[in-house]
This record gives C-alpha cells, sequence and structure tokens, in this order.
C-alpha cells in the first residue's frame, strides 16, 4: 500500500539548527500524515541495496554533477513522497519496486544565502525488479561498503552512509557553503 507520507515544511532558515527536527522524523517515521506548506524543496533519495555493496548512480547532469549518489529528485504535484521516490529510481536506473520503501531519514539543507531549504527524504531497499541501466541522468554502479566513493560524492554523505547501510533511522541538518563548504552539521539516529 503506499505510503501516506507527504512533505512537512514548516521549517524556516531562521530556527535551522535546533528545529525539533527529531519530533518531526518520529511522526514522519510513524506514519502521520503531514502536509506540505510548500516553503521546502522537497526531494528525495534512494538506496538499492544487495548483500554487502549499494546501488549509486554517477550525475551526469544537473545538480551535483560529476558526483556519486543515490537516485532520485524533486517530488512532483499530486504524488506522495514515496510515489515520487520510487518514479525518480525507475526514470534514472530503470529498476522498479513494488513494495514499500523503507524510510529511514529526513535530511535538510540549507545553503547560505538561499532562502530554499532543501528536505530530502531517504529511502532504502533490497527488494527490486529489473537490471540497472544507464540512463541520460545517471550512470549506475554497486560498490561494496567499503569501496563507497565518498570523495566523489556529496561531503555530508560520509557522515550518515553507515548508519542508512545499517538499516538505522535518522535525521539530519546540515548548513553549507556553496556545495563543497560544509559549515555546520547535527546528525541524529532515532528509535522508531
Ligand atoms: N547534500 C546532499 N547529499 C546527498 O547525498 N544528496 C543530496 C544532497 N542534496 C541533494 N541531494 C539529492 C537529493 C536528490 O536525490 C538529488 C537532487 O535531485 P535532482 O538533481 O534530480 O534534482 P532536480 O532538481 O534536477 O530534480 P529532477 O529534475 O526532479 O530530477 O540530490
Amino acid at each position: 500500500m503506499p505510503s501516506r507520507w507527504m512533505a512537512h515544511s514548516s521549517f524556516s532558515s531562521d530556527h535551522f539548527i535546533g528545529v525539533d527536527l527529531l519530533g518531526v522524523a518520529r511522526a514522519i517515521l510513524g506514519g502521520a500524515k503531514i502536509m506540505s506548506t510548500c516553503k521546502n524543496k522537497v526531494l528525495t533519495l534512494v538506496f538499492v541495496l544487495r548483500p554487502g555493496e549499494v546501488l549509486l548512480g554517477y550525475k551526469k547532469r544537473g545538480f551535483a554533477q560529476g558526483w556519486w549518489n543515490g537516485f532520485g529528485g524533486k517530488v512532483e504535484a499530486g504524488e506522495t513522497i514515496e510515489e515520487g521516490a520510487k518514479r525518480e529510481l525507475h526514470e534514472e536506473s530503470g529498476l522498479s519496486v513494488s513494495n514499500e520503501l523503507d524510510h529511514v531519514g529526513v535530511l535538510m539543507f540549507e545553503f547560505v544565502n538561499d532562502p530554499v531549504l532543501l528536505e530530502v527524504h531517504v529511502y532504502r531497499t533490497y527488494s527490486y525488479t529489473g537490471t540497472p541501466i544507464e540512463t541520460e541522468e545517471m550512470k549506475p554502479q554497486w560498490f561494496k561498503h567499503q569501496d563507497i566513493p565518498y570523495k566523489d560524492m556529496w561531503p555530508d554523505d560520509k557522515l550518515w552512509y553507515s548508519l542508512m547501510l545499517n538499516g538505522k533511522y535518522f535525521n539530519g541538518n546540515f548548513k553549507f557553503e556553496g556545495l563543497t563548504n560544509l559549515l555546520e552539521y547535527e546528525i541524529n539516529e532515532i528509535t522508531k
């Protein structure tokens, strides 16, 4: 059954660090029906797993071009966050998921001098059909956990991937200056 999670967007950049993201994430992971107020840009990030390995995509164009990441993008009007996650996964990797994705985290990204916050919903799954294919946007490749190329990824990834890979639930706040300078952050593991 599709999840009814919708974007939670009540954060303001004035209260970025210290906002009760922990409570929000607990509510979301607990299945609360939180509706968007459309202040944040809501994005998805999906990790497809097989034992000891994770599928990443090399971003060929657009935002964060040249870096490896999970699959995802903007949630479109009229779809739940999970529906958006599955759609982006399929568009970018060719893989399909019919079961529910495991929603493991919510990450908030603030950029200096940019009023828009990115609200990234992180999912993982071991259950998929199809074979990864290269698309216009991403070139997929399986990585053993110890070989994940953190130097060619978002600077925050090395801080929370181990939680995601180990099936923990977490949330995080990150403040960037540009795309490469991570000024401050907090990450919380949460109990479901
Ligand atoms: N700091 C960060 N660390 C990270 O690991 N992933 C991040 C990130 N900031 C954004 N992302 C992810 C979320 C999402 O999966 C992706 C951005 O999506 P896209 O580049 O696809 O965005 P677009 O605005 O181009 O969306 P679409 O046009 O819908 O594909 O990057």
